[in-house]
């Protein structure tokens, strides 16, 4: 068996007297491209962090290529490529002294690589960084991670402040990246569309836990909403197994589920004897129901 790319142990994350991460157990395999999901404040930087060895973990494990995080060697760092949320980068540096100067960290430094990525994502080598706008910056951080041609990509929310074509030609990177089979992804974003495009697998975060990993087709053909009905009330013990969110009104119930297959419509419609129809939810709706964020229906969504 292959060394998982990232893995955690029942870690835990405590600030004070927050509890951000309760026990996580996920491990991502090379050649995955993990888009991490969460409502703010769910605890995915602090997941990021913690992998990367940045953070502490407060009890549990993590590791990274095999390695503990917390002790990650100069090798190990060599073959990671990161992007925080809060990037710093020199702005009294031009775009291409900031790459010549990243460049000289790093034994295994690509210009060529740096050319292309500077030439299609048309960021002008002359600028200074300080003058750069904030889409622009943001693109300048992604390059400098992926220069080194790392096999593990940890990108926190990387494409916030990039415009929809930009996202699109940064994808088209990342789909590039992913070519090589054993490159691993892990980015954390609020954008489902982008994970749709090009996420094997989709972690959630919920209440500091991991609500679900798995492939991302998984994920899309098992979660379903179900529109329940009887000709008298639900009882309150009504359960659905797996549900992940319920909406009750009297006769009426909408219950998400994670597992959807015929044997579940057959069982609730026999122990409840009520009619249950399914609908189909795309991500962003998924991501809703299981990060419990969704507004509270209104009647007529019920009715
Ligand atoms: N260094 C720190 N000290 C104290 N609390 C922290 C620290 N870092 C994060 N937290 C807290 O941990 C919780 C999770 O924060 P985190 O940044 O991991 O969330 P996130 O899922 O990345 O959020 P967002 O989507 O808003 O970026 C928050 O309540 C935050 O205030």
């Amino acid at each position: 068996m292959s060394i998982p790319a990232l893995q955690t142990e029942k870690l835990t994350k405590r600030f004070d007297t927050e509890d951000v991460l309760r026990g996580i157990d996920l491990t991502i395999e090379p050649g995955q491209v993990v888009g991490l999901i969460g409502t703010n404040a769910a605890g995915k930087t602090t997941l990021i962090k913690c992998l990367l060895g940045l953070l502490r973990a407060t009890t549990g494990s993590c590791s990274l290529l095999g390695e503990d995080s917390w002790n990650l060697s100069g090798a190990t760092k060599a073959r990671i490529g990161y992007v925080s949320q809060d990037f710093e980068l020199l702005p009294w540096m031009t775009v291409q002294g900031m790459c010549d100067y990243t460049g000289a960290f790093y034994q295994m430094w690509h210009p060529q690589h740096v050319e292309r990525l500077l030439g299609e994502w048309q960021l002008p080598r002359d600028k200074r960084v300080g003058a750069l706008s904030v889409g622009q910056r943001q693109k300048l951080a992604v390059i400098l991670a992926m220069g080194h041609q790392p096999e593990l990509l940890m990108l926190d929310e990387p494409v916030a402040s990039l415009d929809p074509f930009a996202r699109r030609q940064f994808l088209q990177s990342l789909v590039q990246f992913t070519e090589a089979e054993q490159n691993t992804v892990l980015f954390s974003t609020h954008i489902t569309s982008d994970l749709e495009r090009i996420a094997s697998h989709v972690a959630i975060l919920r209440d500091g836990q991991l609500a679900w990993y798995g492939p991302l087709d998984t994920l899309k053909e098992g979660c379903k909403r179900l529109r329940i009905y009887r000709d008298k009330p639900l009882p309150p013990n009504f359960l659905v197994p797996g549900a992940i969110r319920y909406e009750m009104n009297g006769q009426r119930a909408l219950v998400s589920v994670a597992h959807m297959n015929d044997d579940l419509r057959e069982t609730i419609a026999q122990q409840w004897q009520a009619d249950v129809q399914v609908e189909d939810l795309n991500l962003e709706e998924i991501f809703l129901e299981w990060t419990g964020s969704m507004d509270s229906p209104a009647d007529e969504v019920l009715s």
